[in-house]
């Protein structure tokens, strides 16, 4: 025991003696005193242009540490500085302010971890790390009783979901995409499904259905890569063993990249199919696996980011995309076949026979990843532009999304990159999207008016659409690379129109920022009642209105329908300037 003592007393004068030799070195730029969750001291060194959570993940200092990955949206980094030390901060960004309104209890001292960047000024401060939210104790919920079907050649899958559920699974109509499997590269198989009936995914509209796409990598030690939504694991398993002659052991690694259940929900069932299978995931992944399955019998090989799992001829590294879709998301990529596996990045809801992108119209290829990228990763803007700068590094020959067709032509490869790197920095088309709702046309009339103003510049193009006809995918897919918005609400209730509200929630949520703005709005006795609602909107997306909002008395006159005109032609030259052109 006194050995041990001695041990870590030396240890301890050692890390004191290296510290200071690295500190002299200039190798760190400052420090910080931080006091933790339990009253215990740290003292860590940082370098310049860090983040508080950056310089705390080298230092080993976990407990700083979110869920999110450091992308200011869990708001579970947060800090309280020191009253007298607050003047020397940076300013906030607007993400930081907007993540630290879901902060657990914050103050005038609140900081985000991941949002705090270091420099000269910071040297010294003092931080203590916020409290976190206690858990909840829930109460123990009596699982449904689960019922059997039956698969193929008797093997048993249960389902922990009542009978109805499953006279909807599409499993029941044989199909002869039921067994089809596509070669991607030699032994590198896509076995996912088609749902050719999906027409809504968590509230945005996919016309063209869409595709949950599994790979499977045969090598001296097999791979899965991901599953399928649960409906469809009786075809899943089905594919899955025409690849390996039947022999489900003939598999012995799946890797989980992300759990959102479109992705893992056939999990439960394929593990009690294959209770041989080690699950390759990073441990976030495993914990959030935890809250959505009962993993307790699944064997598990935790994998950190970088890391490389050998199959044999080939291997996969694992590279965290923290928030690229939720915060344990990773992408894999394998280098002797030069495959990234991107998951829910390049992927398009898009239900085809055809599985490359040389096979379909490109073009469709395109709108389906831009509605995509606009209705589910645009708020996600900035750990985006990160993956895009790790992935920028490796060379790709062919890319394996999650949903969607396979890319494995270098100048769509390129395409799609490019198109990333311009909606991820929010780069704007000379393009205006009007939206409006109306009881009696008199807004209606005064959008068309405003539309009439902007045609009458060259260069700038336009899309009308009303909130009834036209859905708020439309809307914020419009909204994603346009330069300006311009909204239309008549006075309802002293508010604007619900529908209005609806679709400037939804950008609100999905913040296409920095666009130029119009309001106009037809009124009878509370003239500001609607332009004050879509004004609160604007202002959180930092819309820049470029003049007060419109409006008009009841039936706009032919002076206020000219207003209107000179407005849309005034916005469509001020988008000429934005653009450039
Ligand atoms: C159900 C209803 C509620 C209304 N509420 C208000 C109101 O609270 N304040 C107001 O200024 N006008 C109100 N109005 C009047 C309208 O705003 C006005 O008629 C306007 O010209 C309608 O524009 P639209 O033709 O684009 O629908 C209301 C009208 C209706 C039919």
């Amino acid at each position: 025991m006194d050995l041990l003592i001695k041990q870590q007393k030396t240890n301890k004068a050692l890390e004191t003696i290296i510290k200071k030799q690295i500190y002299s070195l200039g190798r760190y730029f400052g420090t910080l005193n931080i006091l933790d969750r339990e009253g215990k001291k740290h003292k860590i060194g940082y370098t310049n242009g860090d983040t508080l959570y950056e310089a705390a993940k080298k230092a080993g200092l976990n407990s700083v540490l979110g869920i999110c990955g450091g992308n200011m949206s869990c708001a579970r980094c947060q800090v309280y500085i020191d009253e007298k030390d607050l003047p020397r901060l940076p300013p906030m960004s607007q993400q930081e302010q907007d993540a630290l309104t879901h902060a657990y209890k914050p103050n005038p001292r609140s900081r985000l971890a991941c949002g705090l960047v270091l420099d000269t000024n910071t040297n010294g401060l003092s931080i203590d790390l916020a409290p976190l939210k206690p858990k909840k104790i829930r109460k123990k919920i009596q699982k449904p009783k689960e019922t059997s079907i039956t698969i193929t050649d008797s093997s048993v899958v249960s389902y922990p979901f009542s009978e109805p559920f499953l006279s909807l699974n599409p499993d029941s109509l044989e199909t002869v995409e039921n067994y089809q499997t596509v070669k991607i590269k030699e032994g590198i198989h896509w076995c996912g499904v088609i749902d050719w009936d999906l027409r809504d995914f968590h509230g945005y509209r996919t016309t063209r259905g869409g595709t949950y796409n599994s790979y499977f990598i045969q090598d001296e030690e097999s791979v899965l890569i991901d599953t399928v939504k649960q409906p469809f694991v009786e075809r899943y398993l089905k594919k899955v063993k025409s690849l390996v002659n039947g022999d489900l052991k003939k598999i012995k690694y799946l890797v989980c990249q992300h759990v959102e259940m479109d992705h893992s929900s056939a999990l439960p069932s394929v593990m009690q199919a294959c209770p041989h299978l080690t699950v390759v995931c990073t441990e976030l992944c495993k914990q959030v696996l935890e809250k959505h399955y009962d993993i307790s019998q699944w064997k598990f090989k935790i994998v950190a980011d970088g890391e490389t799992l050998k199959l044999g001829k080939r291997s996969l590294t694992f590279v965290a995309t923290p928030l690229v879709h939720w915060p344990e998301s990773i992408v894999t990529y394998m280098p002797e076949e030069k495959i990234l596996f991107s998951m829910d990045a390049f992927g398009q809801h898009y239900a085809t026979t055809k599985r490359f992108d040389d096979e379909v119209d490109f073009s469709i290829v395109l709108d389906e990843m831009k509605i995509y990228y606009a209705n589910i990763l645009m708020r996600l803007s900035v750990p985006i532009k990160k993956a895009l700068k790790n992935l920028g590094t490796l060379d790709i020959s062919t890319i394996c999304p999650s949903h969607g067709v396979v890319f494995r032509q270098k100048e769509n490869i390129s395409k799609i990159i490019e198109k990333y790197t311009d909606w991820a920095n929010f780069k704007k088309k000379p393009h205006v999207i009007l939206f409006y709702d109306t009881m009696y046309k008199s807004t209606q009339r005064m959008i068309n008016e405003v539309a009439a103003g902007i045609k009458e510049v060259s260069g700038v193009t336009f899309d009308i659409m009303n909130v009834r006809t036209n859905h708020i995918t439309d809307i914020a897919t419009g909204a994603l690379d346009c330069a300006a918005l311009v909204v239309g609400s008549p006075v309802f209730q002293e508010h604007s129109m619900p529908e209005v509200i609806c679709a400037l929630s939804y950008l609100e949520a999905l913040r296409p920022l920095d666009k130029l703005a119009l309001i106009v709005s037809s009124y009878g006795w509370s003239q500001s009642g609607a332009a004050n609602d879509i004004s609160r909107y604007l202002d959180s997306i930092k819309a820049k209105q470029i003049r007060d909002p419109i409006f008009s008395f009841y039936r706009p006159t032919n002076s206020l329908l000219k207003e209107c005109r000179d407005a849309g032609k005034q916005l469509a030259l001020e988008v000429k300037k934005v653009c450039n052109i």
